[in-house]
């Protein structure tokens, strides 16, 4: 079943040509699967976090359409917008983003209420991801008494509260040290196998990657290739390797 469907994404910066614009985007078309779990790969400035945001409605295309569950959101605006993203997208961002003034029960409730969900869902929901992401313990803490990985999967839990259709997540081990970004890869892992959700990760980070199943390398705005895992996690890293070598420019892992 397709859930993001991609199709001639371009994407400029500034005035529509000349000098003071940039084309971050040169025509991406792309198509994403139910239950797929896919890292976007590139040099600094390829277009990866455009890519993303276009794709989630964050940012408008210059031209181009993006569907996700059939409906077209590169269309939408204000209200509608808003509201498509809160019932049908999760967001895991690099700075984790939780409320300071909130516990991380109430981080994690908090889209829920907007849903105007009953008490009792919510409670049970919230019990059901702490379980599945080992934070129980901590439900009633504030996010700055916890650690940066425990925040980490404070906002997992929060991205997927309303059962989202895809989670976008942009560099979401960047923040986080070697130990940390295993145990948030491995909570992205379960959902991917357990809930069939569809992940869909922007990083710069080779160890993160190789958890996916596919990733998708990006060059000056268009796809320029794309490796699928066969083997074990660790030849698949390597090869990840192998192909940003071949991608040249400049990334932040080799
Ligand atoms: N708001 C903006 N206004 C103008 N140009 C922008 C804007 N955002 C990004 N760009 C340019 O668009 C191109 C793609 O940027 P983007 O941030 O998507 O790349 P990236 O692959 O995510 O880079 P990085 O890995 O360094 O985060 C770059 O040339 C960048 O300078």
């Amino acid at each position: 079943m397709v859930i993001l469907d991609a199709s001639k994404i371009v994407k400029i910066y500034g005035k529509q040509s000349g000098a003071g614009s940039t084309t971050a985007l040169n025509g991406i078309s792309l198509t994403i699967h139910k239950g797929e779990f896919i890292a976007i790969m590139g040099p600094s400035g390829s277009g990866k976090t455009t890519l993303l945001n276009v794709m989630s409605g964050i940012d408008k295309p210059t031209s181009g359409e993006v569907k996700i569950s059939d409906k077209e959101i590169s269309e939408m605006a204000g209200e509608q917008l808003a509201l498509f993203r809160r019932k049908q997208l999760g967001f895991v961002f690099q700075e984790f983003n939780l409320l300071d003034s909130l516990t991380v029960k109430e981080n994690i409730i908090l889209p829920m209420i907007l849903e105007k969900k009953t008490a009792n869902e919510m409670e049970q929901k919230v019990l059901e991801l702490a379980r599945l992401f080992e934070i129980e313990s901590i439900l009633h803490k504030y996010p700055y008494n916890i650690s940066g990985g425990q925040q980490q999967r404070t906002a997992v839990s929060r991205a997927l509260v309303n059962e989202p259709s895809i989670i976008f997540a942009d560099e979401p081990t960047g923040n986080l040290d070697s130990k940390s970004s295993a145990v948030i890869m491995e909570c992205f892992e379960k959902i991917v196998q357990e809930l069939s959700t569809t992940v869909l990760l922007v990083t710069h980070d080779v160890f993160a990657a190789s958890y996916c199943q596919k990733v998708i390398f990006i060059k000056d705005g268009l796809i320029h290739s794309y490796i699928v895992k066969k083997g074990s996690r660790k030849e698949f890293l390597n090869q990840i390797m192998d192909n940003l070598a071949v991608l040249g420019g400049r990334t932040h892992d080799i």
